[in-house]
């Protein structure tokens, strides 16, 4: 048995029921083969059996009370993967579906994207079963408090910043990190990102996973003769992700005709209107199907996922295992020539081989999503300086990010013989960094 296959057998075996994770681990573990044949240092340190290990995982109640005085209990965690770069960073995610298989996946290929932006923070992430939908403001808030009240001694500017994640905007951030400060008696802006621009947010935040993913495609598409501009896109999700990749798609001339939420999706032929988007989720934050009310001539269908949809480019951007390989399977069919994944781990391993063998180009997670957490780690600088950039100064920064993340990607992939598999060159750049720094830090 080689080492990779000995390691997911005990990945599996310690940490049962976890299939996310297991299915992260492999994904990763098998691309970085080549890399252990080249390097055996390597195993014979270790770094295999300790990098799929979290440093650290926390699980805490979170008690909190309804509007009408009923106590509800959730389950909290965080889980701290990995320091030998920098402080722990990740978001925190709010669903009803998370469970500690989910967060340990995140956390885990936050490692390798943290890495891949070059900037000096680790790998964690964390989150609650909590269902923000149909919840009050109030009710939000307390839980919020709830949540804090546990999680604020494990997390600090120098330890672990969490940000937002599905269901964690800038309204849960707010409060979040109001009662942290209240807590700890300081005012510690570097501890959470994503934070409001009147208290220590970064201009351009809110926009960077998504604009991000964009710059991303868009270096791809040109080193393959290609280009954004009249290209029919589809999108899965309508949220934070969702939405800015949408709108920077839109400025580069691509046509977005469909986006969609968790009961179904939108089509609108002549292209999505996306300040309707913002208002239906934004601001009123409702679901998608209130689209067609303002906008008759488009369609909506229930139940029913975007990949239906005939595209030149996928963008899924809504959650994981989202595009498996029959979805795959259409989505070629149809004519597609790009994915670019937004959304965390959003295609299965079997659909990204099928992409793979049918030469599709595959913009991966790891480094086509890295653009808020770069960001992220832009707004801890500007914390620690106490200053505040420009959106143009943080935008040019993010873009600069994201073309170095695609020739990393790019140059490792033709480095160990893979050229145009990028999910194998981000997975390669992203491990080496780390595992030369977990090598030079010894046995921690
Ligand atoms: N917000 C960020 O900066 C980053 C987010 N991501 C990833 O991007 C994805 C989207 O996150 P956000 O836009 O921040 O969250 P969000 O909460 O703003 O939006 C999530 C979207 O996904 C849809 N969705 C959620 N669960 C679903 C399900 N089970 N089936 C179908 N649709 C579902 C929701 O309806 C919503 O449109 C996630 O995978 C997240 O981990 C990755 C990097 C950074
Ligand atoms: O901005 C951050 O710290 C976290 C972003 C995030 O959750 C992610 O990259 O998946």
């Amino acid at each position: 048995m080689s080492k990779v296959q000995d390691i997911l057998e005990q990945v599996k075996k310690r940490n049962p029921g976890e299939s996310e994770f297991h299915q992260a681990v492999e994904e990763v573990l098998k691309s970085i083969e080549p890399v252990l044949e080249k390097h055996p240092e390597f195993i014979e340190n270790g770094i295999l059996e300790r990098i799929v290990e979290p440093e650290r995982q926390i699980m805490f109640r979170v008690p909190w009370v309804d509007d009408n005085g009923n106590i509800h209990v959730n389950r909290g965690f965080r889980v701290q993967f990995n320091s030998a770069i920098g402080p722990y960073k990740g978001g925190l995610r709010f669903h009803p579906s998370v469970y500690l298989g989910i967060i340990k996946f995140l956390g885990f290929e936050q490692i390798f994207k943290n890495s891949l932006t070059g900037l000096p923070i680790g790998g964690g992430k964390g989150g609650s079963d909590f269902d923000p939908k149909g919840k009050s403001d109030a009710e939000i808030m307390r839980f919020c408090q709830s949540f804090m009240t546990e999680l604020y001694r494990h997390i600090g500017p120098d330890v672990d910043v969490p940000a937002g994640d599905i269901g964690v905007g800038a309204r849960e951030i707010g409060y979040l990190f109001g009662q942290y400060r209240r807590l700890r008696n300081a005012y510690e802006a570097g501890v959470l990102t994503g934070k409001g621009l009147t208290y220590g947010g970064s201009l351009v935040r809110k926009e960077a996973t998504g604009f991000g993913l964009i710059y991303f495609v868009r270096e791809m598409l040109a080193a393959n003769n290609e280009s954004l501009k009249d290209k029919t896109i589809v999108i899965s999700g309508s949220g934070n992700v969702a939405t800015y990749a949408c709108q920077k798609a839109q400025e580069y001339g691509a046509k977005v005709v469909a986006m969609s939420d968790s009961k179904g999706y939108i089509y609108d032929k002549d292209g999505i209107k996306l300040d309707t988007i913002k208002q239906i989720k934004e601001v009123e934050r409702k679901r998608i199907s209130e689209y067609v009310k303002y906008h008759p001539e488009a369609e909506y269908y229930e139940g029913k996922k975007v990949w239906d949809v005939k595209c030149d480019i996928a963008l899924p951007c809504a959650t994981q295992n989202d595009i498996d390989v029959d979805y795959a399977q259409k989505l070629i069919d149809n004519g597609v020539i790009a994915v670019g994944e937004g959304a965390n781990m959003p295609c299965t391993n079997e659909a990204l081989d099928l992409f793979l063998e049918n030469n599709i180009l595959v913009a991966p997670a790891k480094a086509a999503n890295a653009g808020g957490v770069a960001t992220s780690a832009l707004e801890m600088a500007q914390n620690s300086m106490r200053l505040s950039w420009t959106f143009e100064e943080v935008n040019k920064k993010l873009d600069d990010i994201m073309v170095n993340i695609f020739k990393m990607s790019d140059k490792a992939a033709k480095e160990y013989g893979m050229e145009g598999n990028y999910i194998a060159g981000a997975n390669i750049a992203g491990f080496l960094k780390v595992a030369n720094a977990m090598m030079a830090q010894g046995t921690v």
